[in-house]
């Protein structure tokens, strides 16, 4: 967890709908960042809109927390901006209610939950009265009088998320927040996240490794492999290829000629013995129209749909980065 320290403001907040947050976009610009020898983050550019959950997916070391310590100031580019509707965050006039940020957990373990939270409102000004009220908020109520050295992860995971919602901020980035959590915790942190994006409106952002984890839980997810972008899209998009991400398979009665024509037509096309034709990057709807076009009969055509773990590791394969002394850093 990253302080976020504001200005000195002491007006209410109140949680849910605020007056004061409107929505904001987060868009990321030829972002780039060197370690040594190792580009961490390469010319990486998206978008994160308001009133969804945008998954942030990459293997080990694709660089998202790096980009997600750009985006918050924490760490230089080499090149590039990330904004937060036109602004960076060091130029923000309010930080704290505009971003909220869960990177990492750290608590003072003798320190209670409540008081914690107590302090950072302080730190922030904000008026320690939002301490309780993000604590019911995540489910802390009672458990917030009690050292957060003894808490769960899971009740550390929302400690650190109630510390996030203190200024009542429009964008939430989160660092792998379902790290270590149970079922219960997950199928808990998937209906908050979507309370906070689609009934509140705010623009929240999730990093993950884990696709399985983001495709239930995310709108739309911008991937990433080796510091760059590899796919940015809906999930549904993903899912159906219909950007072109997935592969589409057609079976034919002329799966000679049908091979052929997608050819020529400059599709990537795979035929195998059985009459059936595996065409990548590209849509059902382009290719049905092509054999259309041809008067090439089909007997099946649909969207690969099983593949979406399969297509996620693909983009990534051997994108991983570890560095040399992976323990020694940070
Ligand atoms: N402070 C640093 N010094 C040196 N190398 C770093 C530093 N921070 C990150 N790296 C390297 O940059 C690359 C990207 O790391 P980053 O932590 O951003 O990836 P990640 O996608 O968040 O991975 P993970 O899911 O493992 O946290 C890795 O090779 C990492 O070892």
């Amino acid at each position: 967890m990253e302080p976020s320290p504001g200005p000195r403001e002491e007006s209410a907040i109140d949680s849910g709908s605020s007056p004061h947050r409107r929505p904001v976009r987060v868009e990321v610009h030829g972002l780039s960042k060197s370690f040594g020898a190792v580009r961490a983050v390469d010319d990486l550019s998206f978008t994160v809109e308001p009133g969804s959950i945008t998954g942030f997916l990459g293997p080990n070391g694709a660089g998202k927390t790096t980009t997600l310590r750009m985006a918050l100031g924490l760490e230089q580019p080499d090149a590039g901006t990330a904004t937060f509707d036109g602004t960076p965050y060091p130029d923000l006039p309010s930080p704290v209610r505009t971003v909220g940020a869960v990177l990492e957990t750290a608590f003072h373990p003798a320190r209670s939950g409540r008081n914690h939270l107590r302090v950072y409102c302080r730190a922030a000004g904000l008026p320690v009265s939002r301490a309780d009220e993000v604590l019911s908020q995540v489910g802390l109520a009672d458990a917030g009088r009690r050292r957060a050295g003894g808490y769960s992860l899971g009740m550390r995971q929302r400690l650190a998320l109630a510390t996030a919602l203190l200024g009542d901020p429009a964008v939430l980035v989160l660092d792998e927040p379902a790290n270590g959590l149970d079922p219960e915790g997950i199928h808990w942190l998937r209906g908050f996240l979507r309370q906070l994006a689609h009934t509140e409106g705010r623009t929240v952002l999730v990093s993950s490794h884990l696709l399985a984890e983001m495709e239930q839980t995310a709108d739309r997810v911008v991937i990433v492999g080796a510091g760059r972008l590899v796919r940015e899209g809906s999930i549904t998009e993903l899912r159906s290829g219909a950007q072109g991400s997935g592969a589409v398979l057609v079976r034919s009665p002329e799966a000679g000629r049908l091979t052929e024509v997608l050819g020529a037509a400059g599709f990537t096309v795979a035929p195998s013995e059985d009459g059936r034709v595996t065409v990548t990057g590209t849509t059902p709807d382009a290719v049905g129209a092509q054999a259309f076009r041809a008067g090439v009969e089909l007997h099946e055509l649909r969207a690969e749909t099983s593949g979406l773990e399969e297509l996620y590791f693909r983009l990534t394969a051997g994108q991983e980065q570890y560095a040399a002394a992976e323990g020694s850093r940070r």
